[in-house]
C-alpha cells in the first residue's frame, strides 16, 4: 500500500500552481498533476498573456492608423499577423520561467504529467499509478463552451486554444459571443486589419458590467468598424467554396474564420468525481462551501472549475483561502465584497464590488456619483475621453463603482481598496491626488458626491457669517 501524500493538487493552472509553490516551500508532501505538457494553465498559454499581448500590438496599429490627429504624419500601420503571433510567443515564453516544472520540482513539490481521475475518495490515478492523499485540491479550470448551433460542429473554428496560433490575418473574422473574450479579440482582430462581426444572442454587450457603460463602449467598437449584431440567433453555420457561412433568419454572412467566445465549461469530466463521492452539478462546476470545501470536506476546489468569478486573480485569491483552511488549518471564509474586473477593450470597462443593479437588487439604500472623463485634463491630452466613473455610495463609503475609460483597469484599485477596507469617501475626495493623472477621476467623483453640501445656501450663510465676525 503506498503512502498518502500530504497534499494531492490537480491542475497546473494559477489556482493549482499558487497552492503547490506554497505548500512545497512550507515543507509538506506535495504532488502536482497537470495533463498538458506545459504547466501555466490557460492564462499563460491560451488566455491572459496571449490575448493582453495581441491587444498591445493591436493598439500600435490603431495608433499609427490613427497619429493625424495627434498631429504626427505616420503612413502604414498594417500588420504582419505572423510577427504579432511571434512576439505574443515570446511573451508566454518569457513569463514561462516562473511556471517551469524543475522550479516547483525545486520546492519539493512531485510535479506529474498526465491525466488524473479519482478512483476512491482518497486516490486519484495517473498514467496507471495511483497517488493516494490526505487532501487534495481540484483546480481543473474551464474549456471553451461549444453551443448548439446547427452546422458548427461541421465548419472549422477557433477558440482561444486555437486563435493564438494563426499565421495569416483573415480578411472577414465571425465572433459569436459579446463577452469579455470576444471583445476584446474581436476589437483587437479589427484593428489588425480584419473586417470583423460579433453576434451575440443577448440584448447587450458585457451583461454583468453597467448597462449604460458598456452600451458607450458599444458605440466606441461601433465606431471604430467592428459591427457588433444584438439579439442575433446563429439557425444554421456551412462551408461553401472554403468560406464559413453564416445563416441568421433570411439574412445570411460569409467569412474566412470563425471564432467561437461564447462562454466556458469547468474541466470536471475527466475527474470521475462520483468515485470521490463529490457532488457536482449537470453545469458541471463543482459546488464548494464558503471554506472552498467540496462536499468531501478534505478536497477542497478553486478556480474557473468551481466559479463564481472566473478570473485568474480570482484563481489566486481561492487558493490563498484553500492555503489557510487546507495547509495552515486555520479556518478562513471566501469574501467576494470586492472583485475587480477588467474588460481589457480600449476604453477598458472595470467593475468592483457592487453594480447599481445588484444593490438595487440588494435593497441596499445607496447614491451614484459620476464623473466624465472628457472632464478630466489628463484624459483630454491623452486624447481618451471616452467613458465615465460611477461611485455607488452608501452611509457616506463606496459599495461598488464601475468605470469605463483609459487604463480603467489600474484605476480601478485605488477603488477595490476603498470597497475592501471601507475607507470613507471623504478619505478619497481629500487625497492629494498627482496633476495631471487620470486617476484624478477618482478623487473628483467623490468630490462631486460632496460639492452639494459644500456650496449649499447653509454653507454660504455659515461663511458669510464667519467672515464677518471673525477679523
Ligand atoms: C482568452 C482568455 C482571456 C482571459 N483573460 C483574462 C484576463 O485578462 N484576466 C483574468 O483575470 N482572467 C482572464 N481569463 C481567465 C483566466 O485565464 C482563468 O480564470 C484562469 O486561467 C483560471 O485559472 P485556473 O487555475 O482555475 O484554471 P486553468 O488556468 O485553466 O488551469 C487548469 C489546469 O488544469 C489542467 N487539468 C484539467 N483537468 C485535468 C485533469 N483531469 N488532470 C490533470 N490536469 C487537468 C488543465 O490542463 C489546466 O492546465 C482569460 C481567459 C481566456 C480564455
Ligand atoms: N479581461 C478578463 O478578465 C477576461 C477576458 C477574457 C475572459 N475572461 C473570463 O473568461 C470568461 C468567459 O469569457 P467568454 O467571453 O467566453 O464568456 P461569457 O460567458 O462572459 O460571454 C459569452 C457571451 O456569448 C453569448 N453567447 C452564448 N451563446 C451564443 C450563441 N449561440 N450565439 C451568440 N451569442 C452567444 C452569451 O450571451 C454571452 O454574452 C469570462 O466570464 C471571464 O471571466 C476574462
Amino acid at each position: 500500500m503506498s503512502k498518502a501524500h500530504d497534499l494531492v493538487i490537480i491542475g497546473g493552472g494559477v489556482g493549482g500552481l499558487v497552492t503547490a509553490s506554497v505548500a512545497g516551500q512550507l515543507g509538506l508532501d506535495v504532488v502536482l498533476i497537470e495533463r498538458e505538457p506545459v504547466l501555466g494553465g490557460d492564462c499563460l498559454n491560451v488566455g491572459c498573456i496571449p490575448s493582453k499581448t495581441l491587444i498591445r500590438s493591436a493598439k500600435v496599429a490603431h495608433t499609427v492608423k490613427n497619429s493625424a490627429a495627434f498631429g504626427v504624419v505616420a503612413t502604414g500601420g498594417d500588420a504582419d499577423l505572423g510577427q504579432v503571433i511571434a512576439r505574443v510567443q515570446s511573451v508566454i515564453e518569457t513569463i514561462r520561467v516562473h511556471d517551469d516544472p524543475e522550479r516547483f520540482r525545486g520546492y519539493g513539490v512531485d510535479v506529474r504529467f498526465g491525466e488524473a481521475a479519482f478512483i476512491d475518495a482518497h486516490t486519484v490515478e495517473v498514467n496507471g499509478d495511483q497517488i493516494k492523499g490526505r487532501r487534495f485540491v481540484i483546480a481543473t479550470g474551464s474549456r471553451p463552451a461549444v453551443p448548439p448551433i446547427s452546422g458548427l460542429n461541421e465548419v472549422p473554428f477557433y477558440t482561444n486554444e486555437s486563435i493564438f496560433e494563426l499565421k495569416t490575418l483573415p480578411k472577414r473574422l465571425a465572433v459569436i459571443g459579446a463577452g469579455p473574450i470576444g471583445l476584446e479579440l474581436a476589437q483587437a482582430f479589427s484593428r489588425l486589419g480584419a473586417q470583423v462581426t460579433v453576434f451575440e444572442a443577448g440584448a447587450r454587450i458585457l451583461p454583468k458590467d453597467d448597462p449604460a457603460l458598456s452600451q458607450m463602449l458599444l458605440e466606441v467598437l461601433r465606431q471604430e468598424g467592428v459591427d457588433v449584431q444584438l439579439e442575433a440567433t446563429i439557425d444554421q453555420i456551412a462551408q461553401q467554396a472554403g468560406n464559413i457561412v453564416l445563416h441568421l433568419g433570411q439574412a445570411s454572412i460569409e467569412v474566412d474564420a470563425l471564432l467561437v467566445a461564447a462562454g466556458r465549461r469547468a474541466n470536471t469530466e475527466a475527474l470521475a468525481l462520483e468515485n470521490a463521492g463529490i457532488t457536482c452539478p449537470a453545469s458541471g462546476t463543482i459546488q464548494v462551501d464558503q471554506r472552498l470545501r467540496t462536499t468531501q470536506r478534505h478536497i477542497f476546489a478553486c478556480g474557473d472549475c468551481v466559479g463564481p468569478y472566473p478570473f485568474t486573480h480570482m484563481a489566486e485569491y481561492q487558493a490563498g483561502v484553500i492555503i489557510s483552511n487546507a495547509i495552515f488549518r486555520m479556518p478562513k471564509k471566501v469574501d467576494y465584497r470586492a472583485v475587480p474586473w477588467v474588460t481589457y477593450t480600449d476604453p477598458e470597462l472595470a467593475q468592483v464590488g457592487y453594480t447599481a443593479e445588484a444593490a438595487a437588487a440588494a435593497g441596499i439604500n445607496f447614491q451614484t456619483v459620476q464623473f466624465p472623463f472628457a472632464e478630466v485634463d489628463r484624459a483630454l491630452a491623452d486624447g481618451a475621453t471616452a467613458g465615465e466613473l460611477k461611485l455607488h455610495v452608501a452611509k457616506g463609503r463606496i459599495i461598488g463603482a464601475s468605470l469605463l475609460g483609459p487604463h480603467a483597469g489600474e484605476l480601478i484599485h485605488e477603488i477595490a481598496l476603498a470597497v475592501s477596507e471601507r475607507i470613507p469617501l471623504r478619505k478619497i475626495a481629500s487625497l492629494v491626488h498627482a496633476y495631471p493623472t487620470l486617476a484624478q477621476i477618482t478623487k473628483r467623483a467623490a468630490g462631486s458626491y460632496f460639492s452639494p453640501a459644500l456650496f449649499s445656501p447653509k454653507t454660504r450663510l455659515f461663511v458669510k457669517w464667519i467672515n464677518r465676525l471673525l477679523p
